[in-house]
């Protein structure tokens, strides 16, 4: 048995269209049920399930073995700081990490900083030696600048149509972000054929996608 651990969500919805023309086993029905546990019988894993965790969870479910291998972006990989061997970027899922607010605050000093990623966001404003008070949020980070609760946010931006429709604009990007793939560490030694069948289909695809752009 192999268990591979996925972002529900965005991170899935864009994953299965590689996963499957990888010739890689899925579900008929991930997209319209409320299951978070799938069992597909397969003749190189025994079974294969696939587990449909919350993003940020991923790395726990990773780290502690209960997935061998895992998806979910670069993003919620950092912030983790999860013991994981990160085998692939799947070219998925992909947006940038930026600092953004209202126009008007560009200039001024950093202050107080809304985020869902309070460790990177931390170790970024260290980086320019700028003390700032991190404030914890778990989405619509955006709001946070519009209502003034935080003079700079620390998100993801895909389209910029968030940040436009709120009147907020890039201030500096930090880091592209994607989907990866990820193996437990003793999974990797121990489940390594069975590891090495998903890693080398995504693998190929990926790169048969990158060759045709
Ligand atoms: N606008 C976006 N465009 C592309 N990828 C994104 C975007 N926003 C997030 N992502 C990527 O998809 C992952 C999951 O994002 P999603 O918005 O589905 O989850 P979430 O809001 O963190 O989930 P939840 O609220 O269920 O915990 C992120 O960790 C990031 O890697
Ligand atoms: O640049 P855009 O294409 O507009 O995408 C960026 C938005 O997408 C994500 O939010 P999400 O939709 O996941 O909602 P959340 O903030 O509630 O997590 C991100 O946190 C931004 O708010």
């Amino acid at each position: 048995m192999l268990t591979v651990a996925l972002a529900k969500g965005r991170t899935v919805d864009d994953l299965m269209p590689l996963w499957r023309s990888a010739g890689l086993p899925a579900p008929d029905d991930l997209d319209d049920t409320r299951a978070l546990v799938f069992e597909i019988p397969h003749d190189s894993f025994g079974t294969l399930r696939m587990l449909l965790a919350k993003p940020a969870d991923v790395p726990a479910y990773v780290s502690l073995g209960v997935a061998d291998l895992g998806v979910a972006g670069k993003d919620v990989l950092l912030e983790s700081g999860r013991d994981v061997y990160e085998l692939l970027d799947l070219g998925v899922a992909k947006c940038r990490l930026c600092v953004a607010g209202r126009p008007a605050e560009q200039a001024s000093r950093p202050r107080r900083v809304a985020t869902k990623y309070p460790r990177l966001a931390d170790a970024y404003f260290r980086r320019f030696g700028q003390p700032v008070e991190i404030v914890g949020l778990s989405g619509s980070i955006e709001l946070a600048a519009v209502i003034g609760l935080a003079d700079r946010i620390f998100d993801l931006v895909q389209s910029g149509a968030t940040l436009r429709a709120n009147g907020l604009v890039v201030f500096d990007e930090v880091l592209d972000i994607s989907a990866r793939l990820i193996a437990n560490r003793s999974s990797f030694r121990m489940k390594r054929p069975m590891i090495d069948i998903i890693w080398n289909s995504l693998d190929q695809e990926v790169r048969t996608r990158a060759a045709s752009q």
